[in-house]
């Protein structure tokens, strides 16, 4: 790509100036307090889609790959979503179910990284999921399948305008 392209990316501001405070010191205890504390914050200041993320899955031969899904759910400390068993995602975690979730809200300067197992939700669960979807039109589809992602890992990210970057990351 030409020069005047990199230069013209690198013009472009990475975060806002009015960046939140993040002290690690006060955070809660459990990870998903902290996701709904700052999922809140997006929230109330009127960002749009703050319960999307991106997803990663692998083949089991390595080749990654990511897409932007919606979260559906927090139970019990697994992170649910919905899609196709039949799509990409889902043979890839059928064949491997593994994957990581990126949460990042730009105006905040904050991510939330979390990965681990994922396991299939009942089809009941699956199919009232279905139903209930905008536009729902009362036809089954019983390739639609919630999934729950495990974490093993969550990583809150908060940037800031000295570039001293917070992290603060739960181990489960
Ligand atoms: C903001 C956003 C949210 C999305 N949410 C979902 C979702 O919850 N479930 C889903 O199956 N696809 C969702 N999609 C579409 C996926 O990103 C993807 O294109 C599709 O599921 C096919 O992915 P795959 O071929 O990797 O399986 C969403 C797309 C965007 C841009």
């Amino acid at each position: 790509m030409s020069e005047s392209f990199s230069q013209r990316l690198r013009a472009l501001p990475d975060f806002p100036n009015d960046l939140p405070k993040f002290d690690p010191a006060t955070a809660p205890a459990d990870s998903v307090d902290l996701f709904l504390e700052w999922l809140e914050a997006a929230l109330a200041d009127g960002v749009s889609q703050p319960h999307a993320f991106s997803l990663a899955t692998t083949t089991t031969t390595g080749q990654v790959s990511s897409r932007m899904m919606i979260l559906k759910n927090i139970d019990e400390g697994a992170w649910h979503f919905a899609s196709t068993v039949g799509s990409r995602k889902g043979r890839e975690l059928t064949a491997n179910p593994q994957a990581a979730m990126n949460f990042y809200w730009a105006k905040f300067g904050r991510q939330v990284r979390v990965s681990g197992a994922v396991t299939l939700l009942s089809a009941e669960a699956s199919a009232r999921d279905w139903d209930e979807r905008p536009g729902a039109d009362g036809r089954d589809n019983p390739d639609w399948q919630l999934f729950a992602l495990h974490p093993a890992e969550v990583e809150f990210w908060q940037a800031s305008s000295d570039r001293h970057h917070i992290r603060h990351r739960y181990v489960l």
